[in-house]
């Protein structure tokens, strides 16, 4: 019976209360953006993801908020066109490789050109650390500080640790883009 009830809510949620948010997910290259946004539309996660061409975009539906996702190419030639997919978004996802010491300041560099555009000032901003299934990454903490977030202002900033490969915190992932849905 109470399984019966939650139908019906969730039902006349969806139904009546239907809140469609902007998504848009930029990072470098081979960071693992796509990889995430499969493993969040319900797809298995392949370990021979191929680099985006500009960019891809995905519905994820979590009750009565879809999630219209953005996922723009890392490579340097796509970067310019990140501040235009990110304007006027409920949410920004910027995620970085904590494997790859190497792009680290490569990452930070790109983060705070694209967030000094007075056009995204406000925007939330959730930085993730991708790929913490491998052996020798950054702690959450590290990454903050090699990213420099604490000199990020103008808008709500988090920072997590997640796996796509595993599928670890993309929970607290949707739960933190949510409370953004009505901007
Ligand atoms: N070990 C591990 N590998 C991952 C993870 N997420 C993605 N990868 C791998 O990283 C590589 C790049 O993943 P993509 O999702 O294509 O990266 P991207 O950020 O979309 O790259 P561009 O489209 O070029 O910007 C692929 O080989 C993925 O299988 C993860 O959580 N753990
Ligand atoms: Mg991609």
């Amino acid at each position: 019976m109470a399984g019966l009830f939650r139908k019906v809510y969730d039902w006349l949620l969806r139904t009546f209360w239907a809140t469609e948010m902007d998504v848009t997910m930029i990072g470098l290259q081979n960071a693992g953006k796509t990889s995430l946004l499969r493993v969040l539309s319900g797809a298995e996660f392949t370990i021979d993801s191929i680099p985006t061409v500009g960019f891809n975009m995905k519905r994820v539906q979590r009750g009565h908020v879809t999630l219209k996702c953005w996922d723009l190419g890392g490579q340097p030639r796509f970067r310019p066109m990140w501040e235009r997919y990110c304007r006027g978004v409920n949410a920004i996802v910027f995620i970085v490789d904590i494997a790859d010491m190497d792009l680290l300041p490569m990452a930070r560099e790109e983060l705070h050109a694209l967030m000094c555009n007075p056009t995204l000032e406000g925007i939330p901003l959730l930085v993730l650390g991708n790929k913490s299934d491998l052996p020798d990454k950054l702690s959450v903490d590290e990454l903050i500080d090699a990213m420099d977030l604490k000199n990020i202002a103008h808008r709500e900033v988090s920072c997590y640790g997640i796996s796509a490969k595993e599928e670890t915190n993309l929970d607290a992932v949707i739960q933190w883009l949510m409370k953004f849905a009505h901007k």
